[in-house]
């Protein structure tokens, strides 16, 4: 059986009427840590929002944690991104509500019932990312630095087979970059989760050297495959 949580054969990517991006073909495996790079306006964010399921696909062939993503209609996506985690530069926290409800509300959103394994799921995300004493805590009270290991707890509630981050550390200082870095590094390592992470800094890369893809020209380039 294939190790794959991410297969993409053939994809061309388009915004409207406009191709992003032009044969894209590459693939994940269980546990890959992968970095996405390339000039702004090269379409980062435009594949990962396929690999969502956010933009559509039409063309080509795709899937990520078992689901085929070749005309996926809007009623599957909620199926697609129970099995993914995905973490954005800016946190998108609810900022009404503590960081315990904040986890809270998505486990109930994604069809938890039962308090108690609710109770014991969130401890677990919370344990995970270095934050169990600070349930408590509103957003407004964090670092950056805290709200991003939150936005990387909630990515974790549904037991993802992929993480999909765009710039996580884009709003943070070097050492938190670092801090950040080493948890989704450690996730992918010690959870078998596959990371993509979407990223312009080359300090961090190059202090945590991993495979590389980059987007230039219309196409995607695999450091696995050639020279990037
Ligand atoms: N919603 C949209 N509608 C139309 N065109 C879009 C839309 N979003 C992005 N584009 C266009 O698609 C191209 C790729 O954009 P995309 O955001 O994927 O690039 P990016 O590499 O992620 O850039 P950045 O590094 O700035 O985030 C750009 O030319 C952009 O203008």
């Amino acid at each position: 059986m294939s190790d794959a949580v991410v297969s993409v054969r053939n994809v061309n990517i388009y915004q409207g009427s406009n191709l992003i991006l032009q044969d894209v073909n590459f693939s994940v495996n269980r546990g890959e840590f992968v970095y996405l790079v390339g000039k702004t306006g090269t379409g980062k964010s435009s594949l990962l929002k396929t690999l969502y399921g956010e933009l559509t696909l039409k063309e080509g062939e795709a899937t990520v944690a078992g689901f085929n993503l070749k005309d996926m209609t809007w009623k599957k996506v909620p199926f697609l991104r129970r099995n993914l985690g995905v973490v954005f530069q800016d946190f998108q926290l609810l900022t009404d509500r503590n960081v315990h409800e904040n986890l809270r509300f998505v486990l109930k959103a994604t069809g938890w019932k039962d308090e108690k394994l609710i109770e014991e799921k969130i401890n677990d995300v919370l344990d995970k990312v270095g934050l169990k004493s600070k349930g408590f805590k509103m957003p407004f009270e964090m670092s950056g630095g805290e709200q991003q290991r939150v936005d990387i707890a909630r990515a974790l509630l549904n037991s993802p087979k992929l993480i999909l981050a765009d710039e996580p550390t884009g709003n943070l200082d070097p050492e938190t970059s670092d801090e950040i870095m080493q948890l989704l590094i450690a996730i992918s390592r010690d959870y078998g989760t596959a990371v993509i992470m979407a990223t312009h800094d080359f300090i961090v890369i190059s202090k945590y050297p991993s495979r590389i893809l980059k987007t230039e020209r219309g196409q995607v380039f695999d450091s696995a495959v050639t020279e990037v």
